[in-house]
């Protein structure tokens, strides 16, 4: 018998390896087993269970398979096998991915000395081995070994050594961390019944007898701070009775659940609309089918997407005994829908968050693996969560770029959550007010059922947005103070103060978005043009004000604040592009009185201080909430009434074909956070590019016409969803090297397409990434274009299987493999 393995490794092959006949039993597919590789041992999973293997005498031996019931299960196994063909990634970092951190940690092998060999003839390292284990009391982690005794294959070491009943082996489960919080609690241990059996007991002692009796009042236990502290009962009483055994004092486990102190509030519950209540009942019908399919729910912010999403999982999970999954674009940003779910569901909820240990992480994997939890919630990897019976998976804001996994495997939440949802016959709703252009396609090609919110509740308008002309504004400020004085940039209008003023008079709240954190996005030197650069990455440097410090947003270098150029000597430098940091300090000092929050990478560092700053503004503590993209997902505040976006035109042009619509996407979004209460709201949006269609179609809530727009510019050449793309990113230290290896991996694949005569598959490129250095890395790419999934991916596939980059150490040059990239930057 033998085994096919995947191995964590940036390899696109699986390893066979022989079963020895005690491992048989155990050896199943998705099991979790220690192999021998080069020289050492790795953890893998087996992936197929096989009878014969091709070259049988080159197999070597599985060392232990770890699991008892494999951690891997089938469903999920299938699923990652999917993603290993589609994505190009191999089978075993999928896995990686899929599965909690604390199962891959190999930390968890102990060897002890079961009995001391004296002098018997053991081979160098046996010997070695055994004098480390006489040296040392107790269990100890394999990994130690290999620490002090150095890296090598230990296990077939231990394995002998275990035949001859001189060392013992335990393997623990992955370990919990951190350790579980406890509390203690005192419990009477031995019942008093009769009368005099209490005489006995106490005589004299008339406090212990109160302790006693107190206790029995309550319950017949309590905490012990409760009892010492709250009833005035000393210690020293509690270990006097502890000594008679008439009472006990334990070690209880508290659970943990981070979000349990955050969202326990209980919610009225709302009877839906008619519009969502015909929503519902559509996606309840698809339910009760074998295939319910896929469907795309096009509600415009505020029209209750929310509600739409519980009374499915009440139907799902609660009617039909079934589990569910729901993704959310970042755990951090959303606590209000994560507590919606919460107040709904309760402790059937697992919330997988990033705030979350290793062990707290696979503390919830364990409930949902057990249908202890029978629902998830979380980001990007939920769409794993190991749970049988899924009934329905929900993408909620589904055209959310942070889906798609920057690093391999590259895959994308939302597709696999299509997938996974066909294969294990659950529905699959997306929804979101402005639908990724791909799965709006596929819902007027049929594909996806298209369900539609087209108001909000209550019959709420949306917010009227104004826009202010930045250059208009620029003209009128010139006129007014001359024209050789310099303008400084605009960064609240006359208009939008006013309106902000209004607000703070009023009561309400504002918010307002720049998608552009620091202080200034450059720095330049007014006299030769010279500007400050990251010496790792091709991007200029950020001026943060408050440290005085240039930083690089990709690779997260700092230096220290120029006071004079390098290159001239000239002492007068511009800052230049307004970053959040410099609105706030603007609106500071127009608005001396409100009290401001800002929300961005930069003051979102701890823990909890999303929940800290949206808490603050949910009490009506905050006049002005001021942040990045952040602030624009999903926040549902009645007194939010005014909504201002400083720059709309950040971002627009960078050099990337979905550039355009992420504008679309921020300006709709966030412009949804004003008027969602009976007070209504409005929107101003600044801008140096009134005329541009994203503006346009965003100012007038027109995300049909906007999409129409938007095809038209993807059609000539094809974009997505006119075509796919593979996007091949070479990278490596030595620019020519780099782009020399560049050129050969499209030569490569361009002689593939003409010598196999493939057709309707494009090879652009190659050319220099947008971004052609990062982290001191060259960049070039080339990219693969075809309106044929099935032909692109043989392509794909066949260039990832048999294509090898030259080796070349110095220049360290990799491949990175992006199918359905979300950007090209
Ligand atoms: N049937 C209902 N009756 C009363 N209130 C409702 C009903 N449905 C939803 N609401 C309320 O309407 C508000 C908006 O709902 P929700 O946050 O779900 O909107 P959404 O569609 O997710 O919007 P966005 O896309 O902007 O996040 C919430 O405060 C919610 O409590
Ligand atoms: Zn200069
Ligand atoms: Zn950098």
């Amino acid at each position: 018998m033998f085994v096919e393995v995947a191995l964590p490794l940036p390899l696109p092959r699986t390893f066979t390896y022989a079963v020895p006949p005690e491992l048989r039993a155990q050896a199943r597919a998705g099991a979790r087993v220690l192999v021998p590789f080069g020289q050492r041992e790795r953890i893998g999973w087996i992936d197929r269970v096989v009878e014969t293997a091709a070259k049988p005498e080159r197999a070597k031996p599985v060392t232990a398979v770890l699991d008892a019931t494999p951690s891997a299960t089938l469903p999920i196994l299938k699923l990652c096998r999917w993603i290993a063909d589609y994505y190009l990634a191999p089978l075993g970092q999928v896995l990686r991915t899929a599965l909690p951190a604390g199962l891959t940690d190999s930390s968890t092998d102990f060897v002890t000395l079961a009995r001391d060999p004296g002098e018997a003839a053991l081979s160098e390292f046996e010997a070695k081995l055994v004098a480390f284990l006489r040296e040392r009391e107790g269990l100890q982690p394999v990994a130690r070994v290999r620490r002090v005794l150095g890296e090598r294959a230990w296990w077939p070491v231990i394995r002998r050594l275990e035949q001859e009943g001189i060392v013992r082996v335990e393997t623990e489960g992955p370990r919990v961390e951190p350790p579980v919080r406890t509390r203690r609690v005192v419990r009477i241990a031995r019942e008093l019944p009769t009368l005099l059996s209490r005489e006995e007991a106490f005589g004299r002692a008339k406090r212990q007898r109160e302790l006693y009796e107190t206790l029995e009042s309550i319950g017949g236990s309590a905490d012990t701070a409760h009892v010492t502290t709250g009833l005035g009962f000393g210690s020293e009483l509690i270990r006097q009775l502890v000594k008679k055994e008439l009472l006990a004092v334990d070690e209880e486990i508290i659970p943990r659940d981070p979000y349990a102190a955050i969202a326990a509030t209980a919610a009225p519950r709302l009877n839906p609309t008619p519009a969502q209540a015909g929503v519902i009942d559509a996606l309840v019908a698809a339910t009760r089918t074998s295939a319910p399919g896929t469907f795309l729910l096009r509600g415009v912010t505020g029209s209750g997407k929310t509600l739409v999403y519980i009374e499915l999982l009440r139907e799902v999970v609660d009617r039909q005994g079934k589990t569910a999954i729901v993704l959310v674009p970042e755990i951090a940003l959303t606590p209000q829908t994560v507590g919606r779910f919460k107040a709904v569901f309760g402790d059937r909820v697992a919330v997988l968050h990033s705030a979350l240990s290793d062990g707290e992480r696979y503390d919830e994997w364990r409930s949902l693996r057990s249908g202890e939890k029978r629902i998830v919630v979380g980001a990007r990897s939920a769409v794993f969560a190991p749970m049988e019976r899924v009934g329905a998976i929900i993408v909620d804001e589904e055209h959310e770029g942070s889906y798609k996994q920057g690093e391999a495997p590259r895959y994308h939440a939302r597709e696999v959550a299509v997938v996974r949802a066909r294969m294990e016959g659950a529905v699959c709703l997306l929804g979101s007010a402005t639908p990724a252009l791909e799965s709006w396609a596929n819902a007027q090609a049929g594909k996806y059922n298209l369900l539609e919110l087209p108001e909000r509740v209550g019959g709420q308008p949306l917010p009227p947005i104004k826009i202010v002309d930045l250059k208009k504004e620029r003209e009128r400020i010139r006129k007014s103070t001359g024209p050789l004085q310099e303008v400084a940039p605009v960064v609240v209008s006359d208009v939008l103060a006013a309106a902000v003023r209004d607000r703070i008079a009023k009561g309400e709240q504002t918010i307002l978005l720049l998608n552009r954190r620091g202080y200034a996005t450059f720095v330049q030197c007014r006299e030769c043009g010279l500007v400050w650069h990251c010496p790792q990455c091709n991007v200029s440097l950020t001026y943060h004000r408050k440290r005085h410090r240039l930083t690089c947003h990709y690779c997260l270098h700092e230096e220290e604040a120029p006071r004079h150029c390098p290159s001239c000597g000239e002492d007068d430098l511009s800052f230049k592009g307004v970053g959040t940091e410099q609105v706030e300090r603007a609106v500071e000092e127009a608005f001396p009185s409100a009290r401001i929050a800002r929300m961005d990478v930069d003051t979102t560092g701890a823990k909890w201080a999303h929940h800290d700053i949206l808490g603050r503004v949910e009490r009506g503590e905050v006049d002005l909430l001021l942040g990045t993209q952040m602030i624009a997902k999903g926040l549902d505040f009645p007194n939010v009434t005014l909504v201002g976006v400083i720059n709309a035109d950040v971002g627009i042009n960078l050099p990337d074909f979905r550039a355009t619509e992420r504008t679309f996407q921020l300006l709709t979004q966030v412009a949804g956070r004003a008027g969602r209460g009976v007070k209504g709201g409005e929107v101003f949006i600044q801008t140096a590019l009134p005329n541009h269609y994203a503006i346009l179609s965003a100012t007038d809530h027109d995300f049909v016409g906007f999409a129409e727009k938007e095809f038209e510019t993807r059609r000539e050449p094809a974009y997505p969803p006119f075509s796919r793309l593979l996007n091949v990113v070479v990278s490596g230290t030595e620019e020519n090297a780099t782009q020399a290896a560049a050129v050969e991996a499209a030569d490569w694949v361009s002689g593939l397409l003409t010598g196999r005569k493939v057709k309707g598959v494009a090879l652009v490129g190659p050319a220099p990434c947008p971004i052609d250095r990062i982290r001191g890395r060259w960049r070039w790419h080339f990219i693969l274009r075809s309106d044929s999934p099935k032909t692109l991916g043989e392509v794909a596939r066949y260039f990832y299987e048999k294509y090898r980059l030259p080796s070349n150490s110095k220049a360290d040059l990799r491949l990175a493999l992006d199918r359905d990239p979300v950007a090209l930057l």
